[in-house]
C-alpha cells in the first residue's frame, strides 16, 4: 500500500475503506482507522476478503470450490497452441485478467468511499460489474481527493455467470507432459490407427483427451497391483471438446489388456446365477439417442481390436420371439396394462457366457431393467371391489402390486469400469437414485457392498462420507452444477478432476446472434429467420444448412413444424414421447446426427471410403442441378425439439444453426442447446431470439447479457 499522507485526509475522516494498489490474491479491501486528527500514522485494524454476497454467489466462484477438491486433485490442461480442433485459436494468454474491483464514489458527507453494487436482480445468477473507472484510490496514493468528475460513463457488464473470475490454472496443479499425439505406446497400436481413421492422420489430442491420456491410460507394462487398483475421474470440458473419445480409449484399452492377460471373469464363479449378459465396463447415458451414438462411436474405434460393444436401448436388444404380448398379458393374469413391450427381453443362447459383452451402453432405467427382471418396478394397481362392513359404502382401493417378468438378463458381477456420460443430468434429483442404485448394485455383486440410501438430501454442509467403488467410476460432463458438485464433494471428495480451459464457456468457433421478434407472428420470425440462413447459403453456393429448433414445451415443437411443413419447410418434429423414438435405432434423426464417412449410405467398404479424385468430384459438382430454396420442402433441413436431444449427441457439421426460440431455462440448459452446433473446430452459429425493445424486453436483455458472457 502506497503511504498515506495524512494531511490530505479531511479532517473528519475516521474510517474508511481503501483498495489496495498491492494486496495478497483476493484481500481487496481494508479498514483503516486515522488514530488522531491530524494523523500520524494510519493502522490497518482490520482487513476482509470480498466474498460475495449470501444467497448470490456468482457460481464460476462456486466452481473454483468445487473443482478444487479438500483432498483429491484438480489439473487443467493449458490450450494447445497447435491444437487447431476444437480449440484451434485459443491461447491461455486469451483468458480475460480478474476482474477490477468495482468504481468506488467518494461521499462527501460521511467521508468515505462506497462500493457501489448495483441492485440486485434476482432472476440473473451474476455479478454486475461497472467497467471503465478511470479512478484511483487517491487516498491511499497520497494524492488530493477529487470529487468524482462526471467522467466517462460506466458501461454495465455481465459477467460470465458460470465462469466468474475462476482462474483455472491458479487452482490447478502444474499441467507437464501433455501427449500432443495419438501414439504407440501409450495407446495400443490398433486403437491409434482407429483414431486416425476416425480423425484423420494429423489428429491431435484435444486437452481433455490428452488428460485422459496421460491419467487414465494404463501403459501395457503396469503390474498387477496397478491394474487392481480402483480409480475416480471427473472429465470436465466445453461440448464438442472430444470427452467421449477421452474416456473410451483409456477404457478400451483396459478391456483389451485384461482380455489378453487373461483375467478371470468373476461370473464364470458358480455359486452366480448364470446370465446371459456380463459386461466387463458399462456406460450410462441419459438417453437412448446418445447410447446408440456412443455404441456406434466405441464400435468405430474397435476397428482393430477385438472387443464386443453392444447397447440396449429402447428396442433395439434382440426379441424373444414366441413371446407375445397376449402370453404376456396370460402371465400378468388379468392385471396387465399399459406397456406390454417386451421386444427389449435378451434371449439367453447356449454358450452365451463364451461370447460375453464387453461394453454395455444403456440408460439407467434399461440397465435396471436388464440386472433385476423386465417390470421389476411395474407396479400395476389393481382395483378391487371391497364392501366396507356398515354395508352401505363401496369404494374400490387399489393395490400396488410389483412384477418380474422373466429372469435378469445381465449379470453384474464382471463390471470393472463405469463411465457415466452427462453426469450432471444422471446425478440430478429426477436420475440420481437409479443411478446410485446400479453403482451400489454392482457394488455388492463384485462382493464389497457400500451403503445405499434411497432418500438422498444433499447440502453443501455435508460432511463428506465417501464411496469406494470397487471399479473405475468416470463421470464426464461439459457443466458442473450444483447438484453434481454437491454429490461429488460428499461422495468422492478425493476423485481426481481433470478440466479443459475453455470449461463453461460456449465453443470458440460458436457465433451468436440475437433475434429480435418483430412483434407480430413470432412463427413467421423463424419462418423469416430460416429462409435467410438459406438465402445467405445460396448466395455462397454452399449446401443449405440444417437448423435444429429448441422449443421448451412438446406442444410448441408439434405446432411450429406444424406451422412450417404449412409454410413448405419440411421439418422433423421430436419429442419425449415421440412415436418415432420407439424404433431402435437413431434413424429418425438422419440427416441431423454426424456419419462418419465409412458409415454414410452408398460407401464400398468400411476400411476404404470411396474417394474421388478432385477433377472428377469438381466435374459432378459443376454438372449437378443448381441449389435451390426448393430443397427444403422435400428434405427436412430443420429439426425442432426440446431439451430432449441438447445432451451428448454430436450432431453433424452440417447443422450450422441452432435457433433458441424460448428463453432457455438456465446457463446450463443453454450452453448444452447451443453447443450441439460449432463442435469439433466445426463453425456454427447459435441465433437467440427475444424481444429486444419495449415491454417485455428485460428477460431478453438479462437473457443476452448472460449468454455474451458466456462466449470464449
Ligand atoms: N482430437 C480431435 N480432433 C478433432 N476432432 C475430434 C477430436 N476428438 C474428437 N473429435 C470429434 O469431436 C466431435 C465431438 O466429440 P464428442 O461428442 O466426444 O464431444 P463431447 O465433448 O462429448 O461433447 P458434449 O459435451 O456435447 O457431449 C466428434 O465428432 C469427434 O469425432
Amino acid at each position: 500500500m502506497a503511504p498515506a499522507d495524512p494531511e490530505m485526509a479531511p479532517a473528519d475522516l475516521q474510517t474508511a475503506s481503501v483498495e489496495l494498489e498491492t494486496a495478497p490474491v483476493g484481500l481487496e479491501t481494508a479498514t483503516v482507522v486515522l488514530e488522531t486528527t491530524p494523523v500520524s500514522r494510519i493502522q490497518i485494524v482490520s482487513a476482509k476478503l470480498l466474498t460475495k454476497r449470501e444467497g448470490t454467489a456468482p457460481s464460476r466462484t462456486r466452481l473454483v470450490k468445487d473443482l478444487t477438491p479438500s483432498s483429491g486433485k484438480l489439473e487443467v490442461a493449458p490450450s494447445f497452441q497447435r491444437d487447431r480442433a476444437p480449440h484451434h485459436d485459443r491461447t491461455l494468454k486469451e483468458y480475460k485478467p480478474r476482474k477490477p474491483p468495482p468504481p468506488r464514489i467518494f461521499d462527501s458527507r460521511e467521508g468515505r468511499h462506497k462500493f457501489v453494487v448495483p441492485a440486485a436482480d434476482e432472476d440473473l445468477p451474476v455479478t454486475l460489474k461497472l467497467s471503465g473507472s478511470s479512478r484511483s484510490a487517491d487516498f491511499t496514493s497520497g494524492g488530493k481527493y477529487k470529487p468524482p468528475s462526471p467522467g466517462p460513463s460506466y458501461k454495465a457488464k455481465v459477467v460470465n455467470p458460470l465462469s466468474e473470475d475462476f482462474d483455472l490454472d491458479k487452482h490447478a496443479v502444474p499441467t507437464t507432459h501433455l501427449p500432443d499425439k495419438f501414439t504407440s505406446p501409450p495407446l495400443m497400436e490398433g486403437l491409434v490407427q482407429s483414431v486416425h481413421n476416425i480423425l484423420g492422420p494429423d489428429a491431435e489430442p484435444t486437452p481433455i483427451q490428452a488428460l485422459a491420456i496421460k491419467h487414465l491410460v494404463k501403459p501395457e507394462s503396469a503390474t498387477p497391483e496397478e491394474h487392481a487398483q480402483y480409480r475416480q475421474f471427473l472429465l470436465a470440458s466445453e461440448t464438442g471438446s472430444g470427452k467421449s473419445m477421452a474416456y473410451l480409449l483409456p477404457l478400451l484399452q483396459d478391456l483389451k489388456l485384461a482380455e489378453l492377460r487373461d483375467t478371470p471373469r468373476r461370473s464364470a464363479d458358480p455359486s452366480l446365477p448364470r446370465r446371459a449378459m456380463n459386461p466387463r465396463a458399462l456406460v450410462l447415458a441419459p438417453t437412448h439417442e446418445l447410447s446408440r451414438q456412443l455404441s456406434g462411436f466405441a464400435k468405430d474405434l474397435l476397428h482393430n481390436v477385438k472387443l464386443r460393444v453392444m447397447c440396449a436401448s429402447q428396442a433395439n436388444t434382440p426379441s424373444r420371439k414366441k413371446v407375445t404380448a397376449s402370453r404376456m398379458a396370460d402371465a400378468m393374469g388379468d392385471v396387465a396394462e399399459g406397456d406390454t413391450d417386451i421386444s427389449s427381453e435378451i434371449i439367453m443362447r447356449p454358450g452365451a457366457q463364451h461370447r460375453p459383452v464387453d461394453l454395455l451402453v444403456s440408460t439407467p432405467s434399461k440397465v435396471l431393467e436388464l440386472f433385476r427382471g423386465r417390470g421389476w418396478d411395474w407396479e400395476v394397481r389393481r382395483s378391487r371391489k371391497d364392501v366396507f362392513t356398515n354395508g352401505c359404502e363401496e369404494r374400490k382401493i387399489n393395490i400396488p402390486r410389483k412384477y418380474n417378468i422373466g429372469e435378469p438378463q445381465m449379470g453384474l458381477a464382471d463390471i470393472e469400469w463405469v463411465v457415466v456420460d452427462e453426469a450432471d443430468v444422471l446425478f440430478d434429483p429426477d436420475f440420481q437414485e437409479a443411478t446410485r442404485s446400479i453403482l451400489a448394485e454392482i457394488s455388492a455383486a463384485r462382493g464389497h457392498p457400500v451403503p445405499f440410501e434411497s432418500d438422498l438430501v444433499l447440502s453443501t454442509a455435508d460432511k463428506p462420507t465417501p464411496i469406494d467403488y470397487p471399479f473405475h467410476l468416470l463421470l464426464t460432463s461439459a457443466t458442473i452444477p450444483a447438484s453434481l458438485a454437491a454429490y461429488v464433494n460428499k461422495f468422492h471428495p478425493t476423485l481426481t478432476r481433470l478440466a479443459s480451459p475453455n470449461l463453461h464457456r460456449l465453443p470458440s468457433t460458436l457465433k451468436t446472434e440475437n433475434f429480435n421478434w418483430t412483434g407480430g407472428n413470432r412463427d413467421a420470425d423463424i419462418e423469416h429467420r430460416l429462409r435467410r440462413v438459406w438465402y445467405e447459403d445460396l448466395q455462397q453456393n454452399k449446401p443449405l444448412s440444417r437448423v435444429l429448433i429448441f422449443c421448451n414445451k412438446s406442444n410448441r415443437v408439434l405446432n411450429l413444424s406444424e406451422t412450417l411443413n404449412e409454410k413448405g419447410i419440411a421439418s422433423v418434429a421430436l419429442t419425449s414421447a415421440g412415436e418415432s423414438r420407439k424404433r431402435g435405432s437413431n434413424h429418425h434423426l438422419d440427416g441431423f446426427l454426424r456419419v462418419r464417412e465409412h458409415e454414410a449410405p452408398g460407401s464400398t467398404s468400411a476400411d476404404a471410403p470411396e474417394v474421388k479424385a478432385e477433377p472428377e468430384a469438381q466435374a459432378e459438382e459443376s454438372a449437378a442441378e443448381p441449389r435451390t430454396m426448393d430443397e427444403v420442402k422435400d428434405v427436412p433441413h430443420v429439426m425442432i425439439t426440446t431439451s430432449l436431444l441438447s445432451r451428448g449427441l454430436d450432431f453433424s457439421p452440417d447443422v450450422k444453426h441452432v435457433f433458441i426460440v424460448d428463453e432457455p431455462r438456465n446457463m446450463v440448459d443453454f450452453l448444452h442447446r447451443a453447443g450441439r452446433s460449432g463442435r469439433a473446430g466445426e463453425d456454427g452459429k447459435v441465433v437467440v431470439f427475444g424481444k429486444q425493445k419495449g415491454r417485455g424486453s428485460e428477460k431478453a436483455r438479462i437473457v443476452r447479457r448472460k449468454v455474451g458472457a458466456l462466449k470464449a
